[in-house]
Formats: C-alpha cells, sequence, structure tokens
C-alpha cells in the first residue's frame, strides 16, 4: 500500500518547480522537506493537505509524471521490493478534462487518460533496468464522486497494462460513500478488475461494512479500527480478508493511539490475520520501509517469523494473476528458506 504521490523524491519536486517557475514552500531538499514531512500526529485530513504543497509542481508535467514513477521504481528496488503495487489517482496529475482542474493549475492538455498511460511508461522502464515488477491501482477519491466512472473505464482500458485494481481513497469521513463509487466499483467486479477500499483508517467499522458487502472489495486499506466490531473483526479473520497495514502511517494520520502497546497490529499479529506492512506514503512521512520494518521490530516485538509470514500474506493478496502470483511466492520462500509449497 503506497501512493505514488505520496512517494515523490524531493529532488524531482525541485527540479519541476525550478523549470516551471512553480513557486514551492523551500528552495533545497532541507526547506522543503521541512514543511511536506512531519512526524507528529495530525488528522488525516491536515495530512492530506499537505500534498497541496507540492503537487502543482508535478502535474500537468508529461515529464514530471513519467520521471516520478520511474523513480519510484528505482527507490523501491534499493529498499529490497522486487514487487509493488503503486496507487495514484490519474486526475489528481492531469489539468486537462479533470473537473475541477486540482491545485489551483491552469487548464492544460494532460489528460487522466494520458497520465495513466505516462505513469505506466515510468514503471515499465523502471521494472527493465532496475529489475523488479511494478503494478499500478487507480484511486478513486471520496470527494471526487464524479471522477470515478472514468477511473474504472481507465482500470478496463490498461487492464494488465500495468493497471490491476481500483482503490476508493482521500477521506472517509467526509460523507457516505456517494452512488458513483458504488457503479463504479459493480462495473470493476463484472469486467475482473480487483477492488481495494481504504476504510477504517480513521472511520468506524461500518464504513469497512460497507466496503465489503457494497463495495465487493478484495482487500482493506489500513481498516485499523474493525477492531471495534469484534463480529465483524472474526468474520473477516475467518474470510482471511487482507489488511493492507502502514504502521508508521497510523501514528501520524491519528488514525491511531501513538502508544504502540495500544496498536491494532498486535492484535492483528496474536491472531495471525491476514496483513501486510506497507509504508504509505514515505515523502510525507519522512520513511522508507526500514521505518515501518523497524517499528514492528522494535516497537511491536516482531520476530524474524512474522516478518516473512506477513510478506507471504502481501505476495498472496496481491492482484497478480495466479502464475505470476506463485512466480513471486516462490521468490520469496527461497529467499526465506522455506520449502515450496510447505511453507512452514
Ligand atoms: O493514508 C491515506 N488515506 C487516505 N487517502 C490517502 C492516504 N494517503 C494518500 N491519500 C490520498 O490518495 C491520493 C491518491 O494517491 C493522494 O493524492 C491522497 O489524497
Amino acid at each position: 500500500h503506497v501512493h505514488l504521490d505520496g512517494a515523490i523524491k524531493p529532488e524531482t519536486i525541485l527540479h519541476f518547480g525550478k523549470k516551471r517557475g512553480i513557486p514551492l514552500p523551500g528552495d533545497t531538499v532541507e526547506d522543503l522537506l521541512e514543511l511536506i514531512s512531519y512526524s507528529e500526529p495530525l488528522t488525516l485530513t491536515q495530512f492530506l493537505e499537505k500534498f497541496a504543497l507540492y503537487m502543482p509542481a508535478i502535474a500537468g508535467d508529461r515529464d514530471a509524471v513519467r520521471r516520478i514513477a520511474y523513480e519510484f521504481v528505482e527507490t523501491k528496488a534499493k529498499e529490497g521490493v522486487i514487487y509493488v503495487e503503486v496507487r495514484y489517482s490519474p486526475h489528481l496529475l492531469a489539468n486537462c478534462k479533470v473537473h475541477p482542474v486540482p491545485w489551483d493549475q491552469e487548464e492544460g492538455d494532460l489528460t487522466p487518460d494520458e497520465v495513466v498511460h505516462l505513469v505506466n511508461q515510468g514503471l515499465q522502464d523502471g521494472e527493465r533496468d532496475f529489475n523488479i515488477k511494478a503494478r499500478s491501482i487507480l484511486c478513486c477519491m471520496r470527494h471526487m464522486p464524479s471522477w470515478s466512472l472514468e477511473v474504472v473505464e481507465l482500470c478496463k482500458k490498461y487492464q494488465n497494462n500495468t493497471v490491476v485494481a481500483i482503490d476508493l481513497a482521500g477521506d472517509e469521513l467526509v460523507s457516505e460513500t456517494f452512488p458513483e463509487h458504488r457503479k463504479a466499483y459493480e462495473e470493476a467486479e463484472r469486467c475482473g478488475i480487483h477492488r481495494t477500499v481504504h476504510a477504517g483508517e480513521v472511520g468506524p467499522p461500518s464504513v469497512i461494512k460497507e466496503a465489503i458487502n457494497v463495495l465487493k472489495t478484495e482487500r482493506i486499506g489500513h481498516g485499523y479500527h474493525v477492531l471495534e466490531d469484534p463480529a465483524l473483526y472474526r468474520e473477516l479473520l475467518s474470510k482471511k480478508m487482507h489488511f493492507e497495514t502502514c504502521p508508521w502511517s497510523s501514528i501520524l494520520t491519528g488514525a491511531c493511539d501513538p502508544d504502540f502497546r495500544k496498536h491494532p497490529l498486535i492484535q492483528f499479529r496474536k491472531d495471525k490475520a491476514n496483513y501486510s506492512l506497507n509504508t504509505d506514503d514515505p515523502l510525507v512521512f519522512n520513511s522508507s520501509i526500514e521505518t515501518d520494518y523497524r517499528i514492528a521490530k522494535q516497537s511491536l516485538d516482531f520476530t524474524e517469523e512474522e516478518f516473512k509470514r506477513v510478506n507471504i500474506n502481501a505476495a498472496q493478496s496481491s492482484f497478480l494473476p495466479e502464475k505470476e502470483k506463485k512466480e513471486l511466492l516462490s521468490k520469496l520462500y527461497e529467499a526465506y528458506g522455506m520449502v515450496p509449497n510447505n511453507p512452514s
């Protein structure tokens, strides 16, 4: 679980800000990070406002969009990741055929459709140069129901051309789930497009229930607040529902109590739930996968065995076609010194 637009290199933001004459809140990487990233809890809404500080430098520029995708793959390869599903909203990177045009940009000629094409190119160039596998997930935004039907159409158009799934991101407390989101997810299911939904990150268990029963989601983005509904939690445990958890993010967005002893991951681990460890928005959280692993190890007492189990869960719950999923699992079993087909 990682957002492309939350995983941009600060150097790249500075480069395009300068090149395009777009004012930024700082001239050096240090100054920029000082304002964009943070390390004490805010609310999810306050966190989401951070994107407005730097997205104008990237959105609407073809080179920038292709480059952030390419560099993303490079960063993940350096972190030792061998497979990643990166998510973003095509509309938030466009400046044409998108209403309203985001980030106070002037109208231009980069459409959401072309954004997906450019991200695909960047990801594919990255796959080739850095020798890992990258797929993408297109996000609907909670507050922008008018974009959702186009999002699912883009998923269809680019299905298996890096795009493997649809997501619903943004502030889950904004309102009830709009009918347009429901229609987009219905169409996704009909067309065999995988589905994940941000739910129970800061919202109540009812948002998770709706994601499952109405949006037919196959994974839950975050999902920490499932623990407030023990019956729902038991049901999801028995169904082996996958939770895409993001430890450091969960503290900085105010989703979870900053006291790690009370963290939902402790319960998930005890119950051997199906979950993964993820970064979410490493630019804004000034982090890498190392940060989240360190928290799991030092504050949540994770063992080597649990790390392995969690990554095998992640691969098993990935949105790859079966054959590629098997190949990914074999690589993990081999790296972890486990006997294939008989992971113990
Ligand atoms: O933790 C999160 N919860 C909900 N929405 C998020 C989170 N991180 C990022 N985004 C939202 O998803 C959009 C597409 O990538 C981002 O622009 C941001 O608005």
